[in-house]
């Protein structure tokens, strides 16, 4: 398999095709992970070919390292450097388990130290980074799984001799592994050095996203050195009490976060605080974690412009004012949703799967609680509004919807916060019942230029962000 190692030699990329030996596992042996069941000697022929070819690295396990350099007998051209490296697929040790693998690598005459470990909490990046930066020796530090994808695309930043990417996303060498064209299409990967700001969206799960496509593109266009990253927690504090540099200076904060990340903010915007849900976490110069939360206007905007078209959000009395408005869900969205609701003058009615939190979020908003399976029947009146703020429908579980097709004819207009896929089940249902519809994409634009706004003081590039939802969801 041949791989592009992206090499960043003081932040100056260079993408080299390289023929790993060892880098595709299906040439790593089967006692480091891989899939190479045959012998040393086979092996270490190819990797010494390889170097009379003249490959620029060749990338050898510490096991074997010193079988091999006897094999070579010291006889390396020059030009080719040799990377001992060590693989572990379970998890990542503490940063001194890691120093000290890092001196046992230099020890055997490594020119490049690499080691890759497992992810099994977003956490565990830290101390790859943290040894990665005080490495003295040219070092590739890389964690694998989806929890490991910051280690792979912040590697210029945090000091790393080169990261890798696949060509075939299809086929990957390592868990989490992204392409090369993902690294350097979204990531924009050439240009991340030790003063680029990391942003990003906190959820579980988050390869749904399309924000980190969005942002990306948004932050490449005016020039802001920021790379924003799906970033797949578990625990929010404990994300943001890890990663608590400056640099790291602006999250989204999405499902299911979006609640606990009010008691994880030092400050609150006032709709945020009334709400009770933030989206939008900007760590300021001094440290302290500001909540917002661009939901609200993004869903209600995108609702007023749906029921009575374009400029209603700034129509003196709103397209809400007087309507009933039903919310499926009482999590951060549906709060958020039901707050801006009757801010403009609706009557909300709001349905959960848990009772108690439809009763909690109807009072707080001066409304009624309904319980799910009442929405099959429930219709007081004619002009309803529904807007759906779980995530039923959203990718990969496209077949969920929060009610029965044969309900939808009691409503005037659905809603669905879900962007993943565009066209839910419960809009294409919607639809097919006649109904008005109004699609989450715009929700996600709106509030999508809220937050960009705040990570970057820069006025949010409103046309680039839709053609960039049109084209990606
Ligand atoms: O990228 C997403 O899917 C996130 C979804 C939301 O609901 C927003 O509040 C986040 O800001 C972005």
């Amino acid at each position: 398999m041949a791989y592009v190692a992206l090499h960043m030699k003081y932040s100056v990329l260079q993408v080299e095709s390289i023929l790993f030996k060892t880098a595709s596992r299906n040439i790593i042996p089967n006692w480091e992970g891989g899939q190479y069941e045959g012998d040393d000697a086979t092996r270490f022929e190819a990797l010494r070919l390889a170097m009379e070819l003249g490959v620029d690295y060749v990338d050898i396990e510490l096991k074997v390292a010193d079988k091999f350099i006897s094999f070579i007998s010291g006889s390396k051209p020059d030009k080719c450097k040799l990377i001992v490296s060590s693989h572990n697929y379970q998890s990542t040790p503490s940063c001194e388990e890691l120093a000290d693998l890092v001196a046992r690598i230099q020890a055997v005459g490594a020119d490049i130290v690499k080691i890759a470990t497992t992810a099994t909490d977003i956490v565990d990046v830290s101390r790859m980074f943290q040894v990665m930066v005080h490495c003295q020796v040219p070092m590739i530090g890389l964690v694998m799984s989806e929890k490991g994808l910051m280690s792979r695309v912040l590697s210029p930043k945090f000091g790393g001799y080169l990261t890798f990417g696949t060509i075939d996303a299809t086929k990957l060498s390592a868990s989490g592994q992204p392409t090369i064209e993902e690294l350097l299409d979204i990531y924009n990967i050439r240009h991340i050095g030790p003063d680029t700001k990391v942003l990003g969206l906190i959820a579980n799960p988050v390869k749904q996203s399309k924000s980190p496509i969005l942002h990306n593109k948004c932050l490449q266009s005016v020039g802001y050195n920021a790379v924003y990253l799906p970033l797949l927690a578990d625990d929010l504090a404990r994300f943001l009490s890890t990663y608590s540099s400056p640099d790291f200076s602006g999250f989204s904060c999405s499902l299911p976060f979006k609640v606990d990340a009010v008691q994880c903010c030092h400050e609150h915007d006032p709709i945020a605080k009334s709400i009770g849900a933030i989206n939008t976490i900007i760590r300021r110069p001094d440290g302290k974690l500001v909540g917002y939360n661009t939901d609200y206007i993004g869903a209600i905007s995108a609702i007023e412009d749906g029921i009575g078209g374009p400029g209603s959000k700034d129509a003196a009395v709103s397209p809400l004012s007087g309507r009933l408005v039903v919310v499926v869900g009482a999590g951060g969205a549906g709060k958020a949703i039901a707050y801006g609701a009757k801010e403009k003058g609706a009557r909300v009615v709001v349905a959960n799967r848990t009772y108690e939190k439809a009763v909690s979020l109807a009072a707080a908003v001066g409304g009624h609680a309904l319980r799910l399976a009442e929405l099959e029947t429930f219709r007081p009146e004619e002009g309803m509004i529904l807007a759906n703020a779980t995530s039923l429908g959203m990718y990969p579980n496209v077949d969920g919807t929060p009610i029965p097709k044969k309900a939808l004819s009691f409503y005037d207009v659905v809603f669905d916060v879900v962007y993943a896929p565009k066209v839910t089940r419960l809009l294409r249902e919607a639809e097919e019942s006649g109904v008005k519809v109004v699609s989450g994409v715009e929700m996600f634009v709106r509030q999508a230029m809220g937050q960009f706004e705040r990570f970057t003081g820069i006025e949010a590039p409103e046309s680039l962000m839709r053609e960039i939802a049109a084209k990606y969801t």
